[in-house]
């Protein structure tokens, strides 16, 4: 029987694999047309992958002429409707039975009748998925490996209907794509899965039962048993959601307790912690996938939400306890200032506790403030406000006294000390006046005007704005991003900037190069250019 011969390759899917596979497909010379849930999808996945072709031209490992070719033959696509003339369709959706038997229904009614269908999917079975379509004997599984570009091996599994012609036709493909093929009969995990996700998830058990942590776990597999990565880092490289997934097809269908999925997976996954393509798993990740030591970023909490937390005394000298453990803490490489509850970060002083106050007693409270003020700028990692609603007088100058601030579209921001009889006493003339210049400063202390986050962003007193459920998880990722520089250098460089601003520019210039200097010769300096001339990331110590 003659078989199709494959010109045009439908993806469906255009995640981690869908994007590997049509990177992969469309460099072996096929017209690949891409879809996800919507056109949106689909194109930014086509930009990321020509990005990905621009990276291999800049490292000479591809000719611009074959990449721009290579991104020609790209084409996003609204949906499985537009599959019509492609030769073979390759899904690569999200691993859940319910959702891979309606799209390979759908495909099979939009594909014509000799194209053939096959699935990435890790571990269901493949003959289930043929069933639903009036073409099984042009179905089976075509498994890719994570990250597709790189990796050697496509597992290509036969479903019971899968005709030996579609199979031929469908190896072909695969070493066309530079791949090498091996075969699997439709079974639980088929090969490969089947050996690995036990593996995953006994690693997972031992860190469910306390036996070690993700970090000794990991480097005991990599120098004991020398695969390249970690079972740990391996689980969040495929996603927790899919490993679950698999982990679940392997129980239910082999019937074995040892496939059981560990409690502590279907934890991290009901978290939303689905591993570096969502920023966290057993590791944190930044966004550009870098792991980020966790540990390595501090919180700390004003947590009087009933008073919109405003400052007093114990709260106050609690500030000053803890940022002197702070600065006795090796690990920390950055710090986060944010407040309790929806409404505040802090909304100043406490005007009760203040308003029987004498001179002496305000003076020595001043003194306070600005001892934890000078604290967090003596810090010698950098401190960030996550400024979550109200942030007035003591507030405003505790924000003012972090290296910089990020706020919710709710925050409000003002030095409202006027309205009492009163000046700001934490801070909040001077370092308003350096933060957005002197005659901003002078009309929000002269008035006690109260602005939004929008004016606030305007001005300059916050470096950015974002949706009040999205605030801490993006000082969190900057947080985590700084957390992955050298310690040393970021040190440094928040010295420089504060010193700086205190004397005039060639003075600061003087100490810009000495602290340049100094860094030269420090296991973080080595590291960094070693690193850079090794095409690898940093593993810096702070030394
Ligand atoms: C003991 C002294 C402190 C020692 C620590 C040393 C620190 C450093 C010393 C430096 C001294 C100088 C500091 C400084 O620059 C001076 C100041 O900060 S003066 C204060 C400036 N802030 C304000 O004027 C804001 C006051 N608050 C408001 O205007 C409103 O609360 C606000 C618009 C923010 C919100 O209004 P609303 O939504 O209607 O909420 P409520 O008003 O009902 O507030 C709920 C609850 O919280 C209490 N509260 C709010 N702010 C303060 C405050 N600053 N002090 C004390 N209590 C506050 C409010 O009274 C409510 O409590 P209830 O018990 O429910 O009535
Ligand atoms: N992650 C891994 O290491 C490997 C995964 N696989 C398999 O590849 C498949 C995809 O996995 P990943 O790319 O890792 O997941 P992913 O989460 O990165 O991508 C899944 C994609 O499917 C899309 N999708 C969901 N519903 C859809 C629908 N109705 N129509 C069109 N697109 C839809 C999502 O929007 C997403 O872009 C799964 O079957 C998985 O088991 C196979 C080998 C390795």
């Amino acid at each position: 029987m003659m078989t199709i011969e494959i010109r045009t390759v439908g993806v469906l899917g255009a995640g981690q694999m869908g994007s590997g596979i049509a990177q992969v497909a469309a460099t072996a010379g096929y017209t690949v047309k891409l879809a996800d849930v919507d056109l949106e999808r689909a194109t930014k996945a086509t930009s990321k992958i020509a990005a990905m072709l621009g990276k291999l031209v800049e490292k000479g490992k591809l000719t611009a002429e074959a990449a721009e070719a290579t991104a020609k033959r790209l084409i996003p696509v609204a949906g499985i409707a537009d599959f019509g003339d492609c030769d073979l369709v390759i899904e690569a959706a999200t691993e859940n039975v319910d959702l891979k038997l309606k799209l390979f229904a759908a495909c099979d009614a939009a594909m014509k009748p000799d194209a053939l269908l096959a699935s990435n999917t890790s571990s269901i079975s493949v003959t289930k998925l043929a069933a639903v379509t009036k073409r099984p004997g042009k179905v089976l599984g075509m498994h890719f490996m994570n990250p597709v570009p790189l990796m050697r091996l496509v597992e290509i599994v036969k479903a019971v209907q899968t005709e030996p012609e579609t199979y031929t036709t469908i190896k072909e493909a695969a070493e066309k794509m530079g791949k090498t093929v091996v075969t699997s009969n439709d079974a639980p995990g088929f090969l490969v899965n089947r050996i690995l996700i036990p593996m995953l998830c006994e690693a997972m058990f031992a860190v469910q039962e306390g036996v070690g942590t993700p970090e000794d776990i990991d480097t005991g597999a990599k120098l004991g048993l020398n695969p390249p990565m970690g079972p740990l880092e391996l689980a969040d490289l495929i996603g927790l959601d899919t490993v679950l997934a698999i982990a679940n097809v392997l129980y239910t269908d082999i019937g074995d307790t040892k496939y059981r999925a560990p409690t502590l997976l279907k934890n991290l996954v009901r978290a939303g912690w689905v591993g570096k393509k969502g920023g966290r798993g057993f590791y944190v990740y930044d966004e550009k996938g870098q792991k980020v030591p966790e540990g390595f970023v501090g919180t700390i909490t004003l947590n009087r939400p009933d008073k919109l937390n405003a400052l007093n005394a114990e709260l106050v000298g609690e500030l000053h306890r803890v940022l002197a453990e702070i600065r006795r803490d090796k690990d920390l490489r950055a710090l986060i200032v944010t407040g309790a509850g929806d409404k505040a970060f802090a909304a100043g002083a406490d005007i009760a506790a203040m308003s029987t106050m004498t001179g002496p007693e305000a003076k020595a409270f001043g003194e306070l403030g600005h001892a934890v003020g000078a604290q967090m700028e003596t810090l010698a990692i950098p401190v960030i406000a996550a400024v979550n609603g109200f942030a007035l007088g003591g507030g405003c100058e505790m924000a003012l006294a972090c290296d910089f601030i990020h706020a919710s579209t709710k925050a409000k921001f003002g030095q409202p000390e006027v309205n009492l009889g009163v000046i700001p006493g934490f801070g909040g003339t001077n370092r308003l006046a350096r933060r957005v210049g002197i005659g901003r400063a002078r009309e929000l202390c002269f008035t006690g005007d109260v602005i939004g986050a929008e004016e606030a962003l305007r001005i300059g007193l916050v470096n950015g704005i974002h949706a009040p459920e999205e605030l801490l998880g993006k000082v969190k990722e900057i947080a985590a991003k700084i957390a992955t520089k050298g310690p040393l250098a970021v040190a440094q460089a928040k010295r420089v900037l504060l010193r700086g601003l205190d004397v005039p520019l060639p003075t600061a210039n003087e100490l810009e190069v000495q602290a340049f200097a100094a860094l030269f010769g420090s296991e973080d300096q080595r590291e960094g250019m070693a690193a850079f001339l090794g095409k690898r990331p940093a593993n810096f110590v702070g030394r």
